[in-house]
């Protein structure tokens, strides 16, 4: 069966029994509040983590089944944080990406170099190529490092708080490049924690205490009741539009 999919997945540390299904071709958005489970969710769907209890499926297939090239070409993982490799220049950064086509010892092909170049135009991170990542401000690595994941063509995307360090141009321009990934097939779940950029997902899950507690379209689950119990009596939730826009009430 298509998709990437979390069954009962208890441990580790914060997993308290979560069920989620990314499908293929859809945009999924993971919120909630610091030290719910999201981080330890995502690396345990991107077979970084092992889950005490239940397992990840990836194409009906358990995860812990997959090589690690194999999965590398199906599934791609971007980190809350580093290390960074620093000392090495964007375009050798991205490259990397290729590492589950190409293996350790693989010559690059015409496809390598055609995916690279994808990458970093669609993250907007062309213009750095010859940049040693070290020198990057942290949004310009941000994107450098989507690119990276993107390199590898994968079919699933998982992305931790992919927005982090950005300006609002560039928000705005990954928050395009995820509706454009799944409108191209991929299966794509990312952390975030601005309720406006989730609500631009085709679905939203909120995590709490280690459990998939709402999970649904944007509209039906971005309530002013759901949000105040997560962050508190200040968040208030406008309707423009058709959309649910969260603002704090001073
Ligand atoms: N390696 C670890 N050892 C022990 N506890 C851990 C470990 N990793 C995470 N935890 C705990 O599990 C809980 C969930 O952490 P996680 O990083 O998944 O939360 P999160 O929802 O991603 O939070 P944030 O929004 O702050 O990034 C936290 O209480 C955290 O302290």
């Amino acid at each position: 069966m298509a998709g990437l999919e979390a069954r009962g997945l208890w441990g580790p540390h914060a997993l308290k029994g979560v069920d989620l299904a990314l499908r293929p071709g859809e945009w999924l958005a993971l919120l909630g509040p610091n030290g719910a489970g999201k981080t330890t969710l995502l690396r345990a769907m991107a077979g970084l983590l092992r889950p005490q209890r239940g397992e990840v499926l990836l194409e009906g297939k358990p995860l812990r089944a997959y090589g690690s090239y194999e999965r590398g070409r199906l599934l791609a993982y971007l980190p809350q944080g580093g290390p960074y490799p620093e000392g090495l220049l964007v375009e050798e950064v991205v490259r990397l990406g290729r590492l589950p086509h190409l293996g350790l010892w693989g010559r690059e092909g015409k496809e390598d170099g055609e995916a690279v170049a994808w990458a970093l135009e669609a993250t907007g991170a062309a213009h750095l190529r010859g940049r040693l990542l070290g020198t990057l401000s942290g949004g310009e690595r941000q994107r450098v490092l989507l690119a990276r994941a993107l390199a590898a063509k994968p079919r699933y995307l998982l992305l931790d708080e992919p927005t982090t360090f950005l300006d609002l141009e560039h928000q705005a321009g990954v928050v395009a490049l995820l509706r454009r990934l799944a409108e191209m097939g991929l299966g794509v779940l990312a952390v975030l924690h601005d309720p406006n950029q989730a609500a631009l997902a085709h679905r939203v899950a909120v995590v709490h205490g280690g459990r998939v507690v709402a999970q649904g379209r944007p509209e039906a689950v971005l309530t002013e009741p759901l949000l105040q119990g997560l962050y508190g009596p200040g968040v208030r939730v406008a309707h423009l539009g058709g959309r649910p826009h969260v603002y704090l009430d001073g």
